[in-house]
Order: structure tokens, then C-alpha cells, then sequence
């Protein structure tokens, strides 16, 4: 399924902080967007999935327009994973999962054996099988984490949006997940904010500053030093294949210059 913004401005609390945003996501495509924090990342996936209405511009899914869409359109055609997710956490692990089915029941229709099949093997694939009895709020952030691309993964949607996925993972679950979600054949887009993580598996990234769209592209030509530099203030070094480039980063000083780590220490801080 094709995304589509086309000249979203997003206000919030009087300002504007997406501005008259265009993007177009290529069916089955995975796409990073990166930038700043602040930057307007959540707030223009937000528009995707109809928890923010742009003040200008339309988001379509293959050409419709997602403000004209029902509830359980909507939720058929895109699921979301979020940072920190506000969970029942008075539900065990399997029946969180299963919330991933409902927008593919009749009102108060019931589990099927068949939802029960592809339960299973989104809780395989999230590897938490072994945790389908645990409740919830029992659970790690990276175990909680998983849960929810397990109920994504559930609601078997053509569209996936991630929103800094990856921020409780330790480093094999971060890829894992990447690797996941580059299998589906979906359409992902994903705001994430680790460069090398978006360089390895996202085939365009776009990089939002300040609410604009300053960059899109494959990413070993978006991610120069000297947008990497600007727009995030951190100097790179560029280690490796320059088609799959890996980077090394130091952060400024306000000269511009990279910070001497060792020379940060006051003398009230040094160890004694
Ligand atoms: N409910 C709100 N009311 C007012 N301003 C808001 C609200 N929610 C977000 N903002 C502001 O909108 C701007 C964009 O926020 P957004 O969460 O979209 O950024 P982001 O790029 O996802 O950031 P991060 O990397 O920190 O998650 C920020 O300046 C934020 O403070």
C-alpha cells in the first residue's frame, strides 16, 4: 500500500512543527525518519494513523484520503508501534497479541482458531513466545517492546508505522527487528535515531529539522558529514564501504569543534 503526505502542516499548542510536509512511500517499501528531537518525527507518523488531523494537507493511502476513513478501515490498513506504549498491563502477553485481530472481527465477534494461528506466529516472530503467560506489566521495557511489534505484526496491516522502536532493544533485538520488519513486504516507516540502524535497513530516509523536510533519499547519499553535521550537530567519521557506510560520531562544541571528552572533567568530578 502507497503512503502519501502531501503538504501536511501539523500545529500543536498554537505553532506549527510539521511544515507543509510532501513524502511518498512506495508500496512495500521501508523508509527511516530521522532528525533532531522535536524535529516533528511523531507528530507527522501521528497524522498516518489519525491520531493527529493535519491543519493543512491531506495523508492518503493508496489515494484515499485516511481523515475519510472508518475506524476499522484505518486500523486494517495501518498498525503502530510506539515508544513507550501505554498498554493494559492488567492483560497477559497472548491476549495483547490478540488485541492485534480485533479490527478484523464484527462487533464482538470472537477469536477464531485462525486468529489463534497467526497469534502464534507473530509471538514467534517478536520471539516471546515463551512469555504468552506473563502479564504485561511484569514484563522489561525490550520484553514489553516486542509485545507490541508482536500485536503490529498481528493486525497483519499492508502499512506498519514504528516510532522509535527500537529505544528499549539491546543491540541483537534492535537488528532482529529490523530484519523483521524488512521481511514483511510491507510498507514500513519508521522514526528512528540511530543513523547506522537506518543506513543498514531502510531503502529511502528522510530527515526532518524543525518541522521541515530537509533531505530524502537512499541513505548513503542523504547521510553526508555535512547534513549529518548540521543538522545534528555532531561531527562523523565515515568508516567503511561508502555504499554501506558506518559512522563513528563526536559531538560539537558550541566553536564547532569536537568536544575533548577527556578534558570534560571538573576537578569536583574527578574520581577519587
Ligand atoms: N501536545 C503538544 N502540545 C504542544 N506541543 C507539542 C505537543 N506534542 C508535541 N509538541 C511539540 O511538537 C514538536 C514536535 O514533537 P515530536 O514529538 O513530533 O518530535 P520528534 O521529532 O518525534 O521528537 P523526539 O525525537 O524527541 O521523539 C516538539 O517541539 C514538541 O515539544
Amino acid at each position: 500500500m502507497r503512503v502519501e503526505f502531501d503538504d501536511v502542516t501539523v500545529a500543536l499548542g498554537g505553532r506549527d512543527v510539521v511544515r507543509r510536509a510532501s513524502l511518498s512511500v512506495e508500496s512495500g517499501t521501508v523508509v527511516g525518519l530521522v532528525g533532531p528531537n522535536g524535529s516533528g518525527k511523531s507528530s507527522l507518523l501521528r497524522t498516518l494513523y489519525r491520531a493527529l488531523k493535519p491543519r493543512q494537507g491531506t495523508v492518503r493511502l493508496d489515494g484515499q484520503d485516511v481523515q475519510r476513513l472508518s475506524g476499522r478501515q484505518s486500523a486494517r490498513a495501518v498498525a503502530v508501534m510506539l515508544q513507550d506504549p501505554a498498554t493494559d498491563f492488567d492483560l497477559s502477553v497472548q491476549e495483547t497479541v490478540l488485541l492485534g485481530r480485533a479490527p478484523h472481527h464484527a462487533s464482538f465477534g470472537r477469536d477464531t482458531p485462525g486468529d489463534m494461528r497467526i497469534v502464534d506466529e507473530a509471538m514467534r516472530r517478536a520471539e516471546i513466545t515463551d512469555l504468552g503467560d506473563r502479564m504485561v506489566a511484569t514484563l522489561s521495557g525490550g520484553q514489553r517492546q516486542r509485545v507490541m511489534l508482536a500485536r503490529a505484526l498481528a493486525q497483519e496491516s499492508p502499512v506498519l508505522v514504528l516510532d522509535e522502536p527500537s529505544n528499549h532493544l539491546d543491540i541483537s533485538h534492535q537488528h532482529e527487528l529490523m530484519i523483521t520488519v524488512r521481511s514483511l513486504g510491507r510498507t514500513v516507516i519508521a522514526a528512528l535515531h540511530d543513523l547506522n540502524l537506518a543506513t543498514q535497513y531502510c531503502d529511502r530516509v528522510v530527515v526532518l529539522a524543525a518541522g521541515r523536510i530537509v533531505a530524502a533519499g537512499p541513505p548513503a547519499q542523504v547521510f553526508s558529514p555535512e547534513l549529518i553535521r548540521t543538522t545534528f550537530g555532531v561531527d562523523v567519521r565515515v568508516l567503511g564501504d561508502p555504499d554501506e557506510p558506518v559512522f563513528a560520531f563526536r559531538r560539537l562544541d558550541a566553536s564547532g569543534d569536537p568536544i575533548d571528552v577527556a578534558s570534560t572533567r571538573t576537578e569536583s568530578s574527578t574520581p577519587t
